[in-house]
Formats: structure tokens, C-alpha cells, sequence
């Protein structure tokens, strides 16, 4: 059996490699050549799977070791009868903890002692956006909800539902939705002109969904006005071939990375190897967690003079500081656009070891119950 796989999905060997022979490819430039004899494809979000890839090829699972699918045409392989899976929820955390370390970063930048005095507004409430509320409100923010499909589906939700203008009211408004063009409640540039007016210079957008559903064009226009909000983008529209201009205007920009924690990356695999095991007939009997190695950064002390949330936010960005990521995207936004593009990718592909707060024990001495509760909220051991 021929497994053609995106050679950035880690522990291809460790999990594939005796179900079949494994060809290593770059998921960007795939062709229709180099997967016509393939029984299995197994993507991340860079390859477009199609009609036009797909089409009298031997082809007969598709996996991506992703959450989104906007890069598959789900509806072709359905019609063709193809085998699918993708990695719902994989790397929640990961985005959670990202998204969690520029709140703490915005909340120095506007001098606040305590950073729970933020509201936050979430936009796409599901694995990513459900995960972050929940720490979120653990940790004693404020949060809003917005989510018209699941405020459809589930009508009596308490707290209810806000509608999109209600969570642009938040100090921080941060956007999960998947990327969707032709369905109700389409999110395709659900962020343009007039959603971009009601934000203000008080106020930061994070968009860690897809790129896609800020129309950015209207984002680089707003953010050349006076009163423009903080902007932290980890997802573009037309990756790799971002627009520089744009990451020179907003406040945080990252290389689409949010959700490349060594466990969510790990989980990634392993949810698409267990489907492909269910899709063969196979026994399934690898698990992420027997791979992943020791973190760098294992253990941290806090005793009791520490103060409560310079405590969380260190220990946060031990584990994250979305800055480093940054700055070198900052740096790969010189060149000409295709050396950019290329060095969009390579910031992507050669991302160090990152590792979640789960990893992280804490011990706390003498310390109050609600920095205890603040640790737990994030994920990490506790040691007391
Ligand atoms: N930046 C990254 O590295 C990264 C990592 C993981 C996922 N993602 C993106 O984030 C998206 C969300 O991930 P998830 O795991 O939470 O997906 P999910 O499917 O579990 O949840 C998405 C939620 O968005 C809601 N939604 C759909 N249309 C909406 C709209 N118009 N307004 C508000 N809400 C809407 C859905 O009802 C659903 O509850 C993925 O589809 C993926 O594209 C990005
Ligand atoms: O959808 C996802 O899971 C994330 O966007 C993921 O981090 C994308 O990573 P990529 O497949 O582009 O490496």
C-alpha cells in the first residue's frame, strides 16, 4: 500500500510506517503525478484536495492532520466514495494558549493590574473557541459568545448567544470560525468594512481562525486610521503570499502557528491514524503521548509573595510567547514576494519545539486558592 504523505506531519514513520510504504512530499506543490498511485494521501492545510489532484488516482482515504478542511472538496470525495478524516479539536489547546498569551500582553501594553478586568468576545464557539471561553471565565474574565449556528441548534443556551456587533463591543474580540463561503452563516470576509468601523483604538482583534475571514484589504484601510484598534493576526488572506504591508501595520503577526504545539501537532497524526486504522480494519495501537518527549522547560516555582496574575502570564509564556514568532516573521517580510512566500513556509516548517501548558508542572507554595485555580484553569500539573 502507498501512503503519499505531506512531509511537515510529524511521526510519519512512528505511526504509518507498517501500514504501508510512506512517500515523503511538500504538501504546497503536490501534483496529480506524485499521488496517481497512491491508496492513502495524507495532507495538512497547504493542499488544495480536489477534482483536479484527485481525479484516476488510486486514491481511495484522504486524511489531514489538520481541524480546518476548507482545503478539501468534501463534496468530490463523497461523490467518489474516498475514505476522510481530519483532526477535529487537535490542537485547541495550542490556539487557547496562544490567544491567552497576547491577552496577556495587550493587557501590559494598556498598563492594567489586573488583566481579568478585560472582556472578551469569542467569535466560532466550538473545540477552539469552547476551550478558550472555558479558561477564559476559569481564570475570571468576562467572556461573550458568538456563534449563530449554535445559537440556532441550541436556543435556550445560557448565557445566550451575542450577535457579532455585540461582541465587537469586547475589549478583546478574537475570531475561531472555520472558513466557509456558501453555507448560512458564511464566514468568508465576515469581518469587513462595517464590522472594522465598531472597533476602536481601545479594543484588539486576534483572528485565529483563517485568514480569509477578515477581508483585508478593509483591515489595512482601518488600520491606517487614527483611531484603529490593536490587530494580531495569526492567519492571512493568500498564504504564503501575505501582504507585508499588513504585518507592518498590525500590532502582533505570527506565521500562522498558533495551533503548532509539539501535542497538538503529535494529536493531529494520531487522530487521522486511528481513522485510517477504523477506515482498513486495522488494530489501533499507537498513542501521541508514547512520543512525546521530555519538555525543555519541565518545572516552575511560585511562592507566596508572587502576585497572582504576573504569576499565570509567566508561566504562560514559558510555555508561549507569541513575540519570538513575530519577530521573524517581521524579518522574512523582506525580499521580493516570492522570497517572502517561501520564507512564510520555512518559518512554518522549521518551527521550533513548542510545548502546551499541560506539560508544565507548577509548584506553588503557599500560594491562594485562586492562583491554584488559575493554574488548573490553563492545563498545567500542580504540585502544592
Ligand atoms: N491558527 C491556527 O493555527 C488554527 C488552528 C486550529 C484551527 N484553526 C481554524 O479555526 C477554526 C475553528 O476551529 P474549531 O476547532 O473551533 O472548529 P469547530 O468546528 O469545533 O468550531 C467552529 C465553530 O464556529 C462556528 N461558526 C460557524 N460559522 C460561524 C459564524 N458565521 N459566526 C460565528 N461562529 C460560526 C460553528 O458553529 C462552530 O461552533 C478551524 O476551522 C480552523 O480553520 C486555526
Ligand atoms: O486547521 C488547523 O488545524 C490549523 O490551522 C493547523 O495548525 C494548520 O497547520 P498546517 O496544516 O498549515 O501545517
Amino acid at each position: 500500500m502507498l501512503i503519499v504523505a505531506d512531509e511537515n506531519i510529524p511521526l510519519l514513520d512512528a505511526f504509518f510506517g507498517d501500514i504501508g510504504e510512506i512517500r515523503r512530499v511538500t504538501g504546497r506543490t503536490l501534483s496529480r503525478e506524485q499521488v496517481q498511485d497512491a491508496d492513502i494521501l495524507l495532507v495538512r492545510s497547504v493542499t488544495r484536495v480536489n477534482r483536479e489532484l484527485l481525479e484516476g488516482s488510486r486514491v481511495r482515504f484522504v486524511g489531514t492532520a489538520t481541524i480546518g478542511t476548507d482545503h478539501i472538496d468534501l463534496e468530490w470525495l463523497q461523490a467518489k466514495g474516498i475514505g476522510f478524516a481530519a483532526a477535529p479539536g487537535c490542537n485547541a489547546s495550542s490556539v487557547a494558549e496562544y490567544v491567552l498569551s497576547v491577552v496577556s500582553l495587550f493587557a501590559e501594553r494598556r498598563g492594567l493590574d489586573d488583566w481579568t478586568s478585560l472582556t472578551v468576545g469569542i467569535v466560532g464557539v466550538g473545540n477552539v473557541g469552547g476551550q478558550l471561553a472555558q479558561c477564559l471565565e476559569r481564570l475570571g474574565f468576562e467572556v461573550r459568545l458568538c456563534d449563530p449556528p449554535r445559537q440556532e441548534r441550541e436556543p435556550g443556551a445560557e448565557p445566550p448567544f451575542v450577535s457579532l456587533a455585540e461582541a465587537l463591543e469586547c475589549d478583546v474580540v478574537t475570531l475561531h470560525t472555520p472558513l466557509t463561503r456558501h453555507q448560512p452563516h458564511a464566514t468568508w470576509h465576515m469581518v469587513s468594512d462595517p464590522e472594522l468601523a465598531l472597533i476602536g483604538a481601545d479594543q484588539l482583534l486576534i483572528n485565529g481562525g483563517r485568514g480569509e475571514v477578515v477581508d483585508s484589504e478593509a483591515l489595512t484601510r482601518r488600520l491606517e486610521q487614527a483611531d484603529a484598534p490593536l490587530v494580531a493576526l495569526d492567519v492571512w488572506e493568500h498564504e504564503p503570499g501575505i501582504s507585508p504591508d499588513l504585518v507592518d501595520k498590525v500590532w502582533m503577526a505570527t506565521p500562522h502557528v498558533a495551533g503548532y504545539s509539539l501535542e497538538g501537532k503529535m494529536q493531529g497524526t494520531e487522530m487521522v491514524y486511528r481513522a485510517l486504522c477504523q477506515f482498513l480494519g486495522l488494530p489501533i495501537r499507537k498513542k501521541a503521548g508514547q512520543f512525546l518527549p521530555e519538555p525543555a522547560v519541565s518545572k516552575v516555582s511560585f511562592t507566596s509573595s508572587a502576585e497572582e496574575d504576573e504569576a499565570i502570564r509567566t508561566a504562560l509564556r514559558v510555555c508561549y510567547d507569541p513575540r519570538r514568532d513575530d519577530a521573524r516573521l517581521r524579518l522574512a517580510m523582506r525580499g521580493n514576494p516570492e522570497q517572502r512566500a517561501v520564507a512564510f513556509d520555512l518559518l512554518r516548517q522549521d518551527y521550533p519545539v513548542r510545548r502546551e501548558c499541560s506539560s508544565l508542572k507548577v509548584q506553588l507554595k503557599g500560594t491562594s486558592k485562586s492562583l491554584q485555580d488559575g493554574f488548573r484553569a490553563l492545563g498545567c500539573k500542580l504540585k502544592i
